[in-house]
């Protein structure tokens, strides 16, 4: 404890508590704020003057500092919700003369970009907790981060990707061919940053016909239209108000609703269809599209302007045949939940199915696999997942492939052969390598070679 008589201690103190890591409050056995440094004023955007002599909860969102002052009784690392944010707070009483006289509570966070950060952070821990999903599932967002299944390392580099970006508000572009994962990308986004409370919104921009998506999207006004509801309706972008809009098939925006786009994220406001008035919104975009956008660009059939607005942080998302490290994970997933669902246990996978797996082309990518294996499950007879249960043509894959060079073609076979067989031998590289009768340094160069991180 510093010497209450060092002639500079008052000084000290203040130093320290000021500029401390932490929002620090203290309050009197009433409860009333006697004591809130700056970082917290800041942070909770009032000033000390106005904090100072007011009961502690009409400072701080969701307080128990006048609890603590009752009770006596200290709470450590609670977690705590204050604007917008999960905040780590703890409360500690203050004795003296036997009884409680004020106490001293503590939130930790630094600037809002590292808080950013680190709540995403706990917000990803708190994913794994049932009650906080149910609550999340009411927004409409329904995955999260661990719903992506995967050990390939592309995909946990795009999963990283998420946790820095999910905090910031910027539109995300999400790039893939169909079925590789994009609508799970988005929602885990939304589920991790700051807007994860409010509504997710997804829209599917190729499956309403145009005349329909401006009113779907933009809502429209009672008498707008013959068959206009009464009272009108309101748009996707207005539902997912404060929240996230997911417009999944971008690129099947026809030209003129691509324009009305651009001028709603320009003017962050919306004219409903019918109405001489605009609403202002406040809303985060998350687009994807497999189109490939910039050669619609070149020949003018999707706007730049759009396209740049759009794609301020891209997402692509690569092919499952291009990262069939997930394949083994992504399998045994699939079977786990379609025999939770259907009730048929499997047990194991006969290895010559694996092979076949890692020779087919996933077209499809990883919703072809899920449907293969749920039709796979369907016709196992027993508990062992054999050949005859594949469709046929998953068996029958032409080695040639019409795009490829031969080499190419070389390329993709060798990197199935190797997975394959470090699959069968359980990543154990070095009985790999002696299976496939190739040195251990010739093997680990083919890893590399194909980015295999086993
Ligand atoms: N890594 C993964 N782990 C678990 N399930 C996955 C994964 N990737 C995709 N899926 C499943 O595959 C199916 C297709 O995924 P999703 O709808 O996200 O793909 P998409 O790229 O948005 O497809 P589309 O372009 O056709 O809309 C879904 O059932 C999804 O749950």
């Amino acid at each position: 404890m510093i010497n209450q008589d060092f002639p500079y201690a008052k000084e000290i103190f203040e130093t320290v508590i000021e500029n401390a890591f932490a929002g620090i409050v203290i309050v009197n056995a009433e409860g009333i704020v006697i004591y809130i440094n700056e970082n917290y004023c800041h942070f909770l955007k009032v000033s000390r003057e106005e904090a100072i002599g007011k009961h502690v909860t009409n400072v701080i969102e969701n307080t128990r500092m006048h609890t603590i002052v009752q009770t006596g009784v200290e709470e450590i690392s609670d977690l705590q919700y204050i604007r917008g944010n999960y905040m780590i707070a703890s409360r500690i009483p203050i004795f003296a003369d036997g009884k409680v006289v004020g106490a001293f509570g503590t939130v930790m966070f630094r600037d809002t970009k590292e808080w950013n950060e680190m709540n995403s952070s706990v917000r990803q821990q708190l994913t794994s907790i049932h009650g906080f999903l149910e609550k999340q599932d009411e927004t409409g967002a329904k995955y999260t981060l661990n719903d992506i299944v995967s050990s390939s390392r592309k995909i946990h580099v795009l999963k990283e990707k998420v946790k820095s970006i999910a905090a910031t508000d910027s539109s995300v572009l999400i790039r893939g061919e169909s079925g590789t994962g994009k609508e799970l990308f988005a929602h885990s986004i939304h589920q991790l940053s700051q807007r994860s409370e409010k509504p997710f919104v997804k829209v599917n921009c190729g499956a309403i016909p145009e005349q329909l998506l401006e009113s779907e999207l933009f809502g429209y006004e009672e008498g707008a239209f013959t068959g206009a509801k009464k009272g009108g309706k309101k748009g996707k972008f207005l539902l997912a108000n404060n929240g996230t809009i997911f417009l999944d098939e971008i690129g099947d925006m026809s030209q003129h609703m691509q324009i009305k786009l651009l001028r709603v994220l320009q003017e962050k406001e919306v004219e409903p269809v019918g109405s001489v008035k605009t609403i202002p919104i406040d809303v985060r975009v998350i687009a994807a599209t497999n189109r490939p956008l910039e050669k619609m660009m070149q020949e003018n059939k999707f706007r730049d302007d759009l396209y740049y607005r759009i794609s301020v942080i891209p997402f692509d998302i690569p092919p499952l045949r291009e990262r069939l490290e997930d394949l083994e994970p992504l399998v045994g997933y699939f079977i786990k939940k379609i025999s939770l669902r259907t009730g048929k246990r499997i047990a194991q996978i006969h290895e010559d199915v694996m092979k076949v797996f890692y020779h087919y082309h996933w077209q499809g990518n990883v919703r072809e696999l899920e449907n293969v294996i749920e039709a796979a499950i369907h016709l196992t007879v027993g508990e062992t997942m054999i050949l005859e249960a594949l469709p046929e043509y998953l068996c029958n894959t032409s080695l040639f492939k019409e795009n490829q060079t031969l080499k190419e073609m070389l390329d993709e076979t060798e990197k199935r052969i190797i997975l394959s067989a470090l699959t069968q031998h359980h990543g154990d590289k070095r009985k790999t390598a002696t299976a496939l009768g190739v040195s251990k340094s010739t093997f680990y160069e083919k890893l590399q070679k194909y980015q295999l991180s086993y």
